[in-house]
């Protein structure tokens, strides 16, 4: 009888934990990026599962490749360096620690190789380590910590937690597979930054914006001066690197408010908003400056890559081609005028 009894009490708590991780599963399936689903499944897994702590240990190698391919990587990188939970180990340290890279249950957590943080072997008696493989690299171990020594322990059965591993492996795969076809639509390989057809959802924003608030918005078009004998002296390589180079200079040259955007081959748009034409002239001015006080290395060579400017203002009825050609033939002025006295 007392056989039985137990017999049902393990199957309803079998139930239980099953109902949960499915309740768990469908949170994270429905995550719309990556953020939202690691903090999903801190307060979650804690909540419903009453653990002590949740912990994510990320194996610095493989997190930071499958990261860096993905489109909020420099939103992630920066989740990851401020939430309290997360800590990274470089890949070997990260192997031996998972033990042959399995998930681990144990209740002597200071017989754990050293990668554990004081405050997780200050607060907690036992932990389970669980592998999460992402893109079928292993990327991180989620950590679960309890405040009770026979919590977690290495005769436990370990099957709910190696269904919750595949499961949550497969969300984290998933939801960054879809936030890197993201960013290639939206972004220029190249030199990282938007292209032209997030230019084109950035105009369309600010143009309604513009007609129903009377808001200001400007333009600035930049091309880079002799980009073609860049190229024909020092190879395309270089004239890739000049790109880049001139991408990253511009947009940490930008407010937070405005945005720099390929638009195609040497050409940059910077969109203002709220900013007025003199404004424009003058965030142009301090461009153009910026480039010619500095040179560019590029092997045994220092170039001297230098930009034109050309701004414009949003007018009442304007659309977004007509903005754009003004403010290309504000630029097309000043090449003019560049090449009369060169
Ligand atoms: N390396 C490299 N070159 C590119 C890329 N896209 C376009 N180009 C080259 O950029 C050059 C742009 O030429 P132009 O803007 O006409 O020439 P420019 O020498 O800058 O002339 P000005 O604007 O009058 O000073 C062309 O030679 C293109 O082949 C790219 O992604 N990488």
């Amino acid at each position: 009888m007392k056989d039985a009894a137990s017999l049902i009490s393990n199957m309803r708590q079998n139930e239980e934990i099953a109902r949960k991780l499915f309740e768990i599963e469908t949170e994270i399936l429905t995550c719309k990026n990556s953020n939202q689903l690691f903090n999903t499944l801190f307060t979650s897994l804690q909540e419903k599962f009453n653990l002590g702590g949740v912990f994510l240990l990320l194996n610095d190698t493989a997190s930071v490749e499958v990261l860096n391919a993905s489109s909020t990587a420099s939103l992630n990188k920066q989740f990851f360096a401020q939430h309290e939970n997360v800590f990274t180990a470089k890949q070997r340290q990260f192997e031996r620690y998972l033990d042959g890279i399995k998930i681990t249950l144990t209740n002597r957590i200071h017989e754990v190789p050293g990668l554990l943080p004081a405050k997780i072997l200050k607060n907690y008696k036992s932990l389970a380590n669980i592998p999460l493989y992402v893109e079928g690299r292993l990327f991180a171990s989620l950590i679960f910590t309890d405040q009770a020594p026979d919590r977690f322990h290495k005769n436990l059965g370990t099957y709910h937690l190696e269904q919750l591993a595949v499961k949550i492996s497969l969300c984290i795969t998933n939801v960054i597979a879809r936030e890197k076809l993201e960013f290639l639509a939206s972004h220029d390989p190249l030199t990282g930054i938007k292209n032209r057809r997030s230019l084109e959802d950035k105009m369309a924003t600010e143009l309604s914006r513009f007609k129903r608030y009377d808001t200001p918005f400007s333009v600035v078009f930049i091309d880079v001066n002799k980009f073609k004998p860049i190229n024909d002296t020092y190879g395309h390589d270089c004239g890739d690197r000049v790109l880049q180079y001139i991408a990253f200079e511009l947009s940490s040259l930008i407010r937070a408010s405005d945005e720099v955007y390929r638009f195609a081959g040497d050409e940059f748009v910077i969109t203002l908003a709220n900013q007025t034409h003199e404004e424009a002239i003058g965030v142009a001015n301090r461009l153009t400056e910026h480039f010619t006080e500095r040179t560019f290395k590029y092997a045994n060579h220092e170039l001297q890559p230098r930009i034109s400017c050309g701004t414009a203002e949003c007018m009442q009825g304007d659309h977004m081609d007509e903005l754009l050609k003004r403010a290309d033939h504000a630029l097309y002025a000043v090449k003019k005028q560049l090449a009369a006295h060169t």
